[in-house]
């Protein structure tokens, strides 16, 4: 776009201009950033994803600062032109900020910001959601119903997997792997293994404390283990959520070799970047092993698929909304 053609304006008259390339939840923010005299100007285009073009036009010849979104490319060109409109700040409105070049804004001089902590839950509830739905084929068993293929109960119908007493692999036990990891633990009653560049304390703490409350009511305990090596879980584990931040060390940690050590009738649940896993060999791997199960919120070249997956039954597929949850 040559100009930006719709924008929304707060605070006509303050000091600093601040601009957001979405509409955001709420006004709290809004009047945040009037408390500190900024007049705040929100791009209510109807383009979903904006182009490094688009966020140019609306930085303008002056602007003080960015509010962005993980769906735009925030390199070397747009922190430049940050810079040149006299900019301080960008802030990164999500978790994962794989989209940004950090290295780039310090260049500039950009501080940057994201949201780290603000959606454990519910990406931690979305990964449950979809581990749920796979290990008991909940779409699959719907799709069937709606078609009107149900004529009675069979003792085969849509068999799928009883979590309790399986393992729950977590690759990234970080805030939200933790958080997955503890209700599947607590809820379902599974074994624990992760993988992780540092030692998950606090989860391991928990799930001894709940092993031995499950031992003293006379149940079965769960236990953890801390894998030596990403290959340990994958062989290991029955369902495997991965919750990694995106870098080059995670790019592609899910690739043909790997698919390949996981048990024949695992399911593998990716709530955190797309390109953790390579989508081309996992719809291979799908087609090659029917009891093999994925949930995925997320997408190698988001918003696509690529080739073949939307037809894999054995796949459920969730346009990124781990985030999409309102407390009522
Ligand atoms: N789907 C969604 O809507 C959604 C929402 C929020 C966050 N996310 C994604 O989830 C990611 C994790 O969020 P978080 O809050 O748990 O972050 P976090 O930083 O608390 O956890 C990430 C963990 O990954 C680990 N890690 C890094 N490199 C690794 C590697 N090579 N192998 C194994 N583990 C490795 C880190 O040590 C850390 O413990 C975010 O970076 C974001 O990409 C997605
Ligand atoms: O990283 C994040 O915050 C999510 O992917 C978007 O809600």
């Amino acid at each position: 776009m040559a100009k930006p053609v719709s924008i929304e304006v707060w605070n006509p008259n303050g000091k600093y201009r601040v601009v957001s390339t979405k509409p955001m939840p709420g006004t709290r923010w809004i009047n945040l950033l009037i408390e500190q005299d900024c007049r705040v100007e929100i791009c209510t285009q109807k383009k979903t994803i904006l182009s490094v073009e688009d966020i140019i036009a609306l930085i303008g010849d002056k602007c003080d600062g960015v509010i962005g979104q993980l769906t735009e490319d925030w390199g070397e060109t747009l922190f430049a032109a940050l810079s040149r409109a006299g900019g301080k700040a960008f802030s990164n409105m999500a978790v994962g900020y794989n989209n940004v070049d950090v290295n780039a804004a310090n260049k500039y001089g950009i501080a940057v910001g994201n949201t780290p902590g603000v959606l454990t839950e519910t990406t931690a509830e979305l990964a449950a959601s979809l581990s749920l739905a796979a290990a008991r084929r909940i779409v699959e068993a719907d799709e069937f119903m709606r078609a009107g293929l149900y004529d009675g109960w069979l003792p085969n119908l849509f068999v799928g997997n009883l979590l309790k007493g399986q393992t729950v692999g977590v690759i990234g036990a970080g805030r939200i792997g933790s958080a997955y990891a503890r209700m599947m633990v607590e809820g379902f009653k599974m074994n624990l293994i992760y993988y992780d560049l540092y030692q998950a304390t606090r989860l391991e703490k928990f799930v001894t404390a709940y092993g031995q409350f499950l031992k003293a009511n006379g149940e079965q305990p769960v236990t953890w283990k801390r894998a030596s090596s990403m290959d340990e879980v994958l062989r290991e584990a029955d369902v495997i959520s991965l919750h990694p931040v995106l870098d080059k060390t995670t790019y592609h940690l899910i690739n043909k070799e790997r698919l390949a050590t996981m048990k024949k009738e695992a399911i593998l649940v990716n709530c955190s970047r797309g390109p953790v896993i390579d989508e081309v060999a996992l719809v291979e791997h799908l087609k090659q092993n029917p009891m093999f199960r994925v949930g995925l919120d997320v997408f190698e070249d988001e918003p696509y698929m690529k080739p073949g997956l939307s037809e894999m039954k054995n796949a459920i597929v969730v346009p990124h909304i781990a985030s999409a949850s309102k407390v009522i």
